[in-house]
């Protein structure tokens, strides 16, 4: 079975697959501090649950914190006894290159939704990942990343009006039903999730502009439910697409190893 490891600056995902056949997936505040062995005891009494401790025989990471790699390939070394495939790493084949400035390092988790979204739409894609940061990547018609956009991400916009504005509270995102706020928590839903629903419809249409041509979008990431409710933007929401590519990089990867 395969160990799938999607790292983001906030959250760190685990998915077990049997072939193309999810078993299951478990999430961990990415922590850098967080050694092999305490992975291991958390993830081994989840593995209980679906009986799968001593299935796993392959590993594939994605990380977008480069000081986590370390860990978790010692993590798959000392517990799954196999050496894991790291996205981005030059080992790790991708089924079209990106076509970006020389010397720019993509983010892995963007080259990996580029996979999942090219696979599942093919290509003239857009896909809005709502993490930390929110993302844009933009797929050719080969299924290229070709480049994107990079936003703050909504909790971190909510955070940064906590931190700068001692009279602002601390608070969850929601979608409020009116623009227009009656008090202070919901002023500053408000501003972030309308203003969130303009530069998302904003971005969308500037990337169009400039491609000239029809462009699917698709969103994922934990907050994408939440912003298809005020926009008509979305082809499809789809939160296992991060997963969903992961898994088809390390099945590409085999096959080249085997042809
Ligand atoms: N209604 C909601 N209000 C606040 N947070 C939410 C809501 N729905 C989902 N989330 C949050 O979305 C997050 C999951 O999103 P996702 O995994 O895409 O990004 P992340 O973990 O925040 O970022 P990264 O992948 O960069 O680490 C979780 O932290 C979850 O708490
Ligand atoms: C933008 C984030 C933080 C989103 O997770 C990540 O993809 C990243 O660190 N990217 C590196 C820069 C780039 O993608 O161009
Ligand atoms: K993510």
């Amino acid at each position: 079975m395969l160990l799938a490891i999607d790292c983001g600056n906030t959250n760190t995902v685990f998915s077990i697959w049997d072939g193309a056949r999810f078993i299951a997936t478990w999430r961990i505040a990415t922590d850098h501090k967080r050694t092999a062995d305490e992975y291991f005891v958390w993830l081994s009494s989840l593995m209980m649950l679906t009986r799968t401790e001593a299935q796993v025989t392959e590993a594939i990471i994605s990380s977008t914190v480069p000081r986590v790699v370390f860990n978790l390939r010692v993590l798959c070394n000392r517990y799954f006894d196999c050496r894991p495939l790291v996205v981005g790493k030059p080992e790790c084949a991708l089924p079209v290159a990106p076509r970006v400035d020389q010397g720019t390092t993509v983010g892995p988790d963007r080259l990996v939704n580029t996979v999942g979204g090219f696979d599942r739409h093919g290509g003239n894609l857009i896909v809005v990942d709502f993490g930390t940061a929110t993302t844009f990547d933009v797929v050719d018609t080969d299924g290229a990343y070709i480049g994107g956009v990079i936003a703050p991400g909504v909790n971190l916009s909510l955070e940064a009006l906590h931190m700068a504005a001692a009279a602002l509270p601390h608070i969850d995102i929601a979608r409020p039903a009116l623009a227009i706020g009656t008090n202070t928590v919901a002023c500053m839903q408000s501003g972030v999730y309308w203003g969130y629903i303009g530069l998302v419809e904003g971005i969308v249409r500037q990337i169009r502009a400039e491609r000239d041509r029809p462009m699917k979008v698709i969103a994922t990431g934990g907050l994408a439910p939440l912003f298809q409710q005020g926009t008509e933007l979305f082809d499809s929401v789809e939160d296992d697409l991060t997963m969903h590519g992961l898994r088809l990089i390390h099945h590409y990867n085999k096959e080249l190893e085997t042809a």
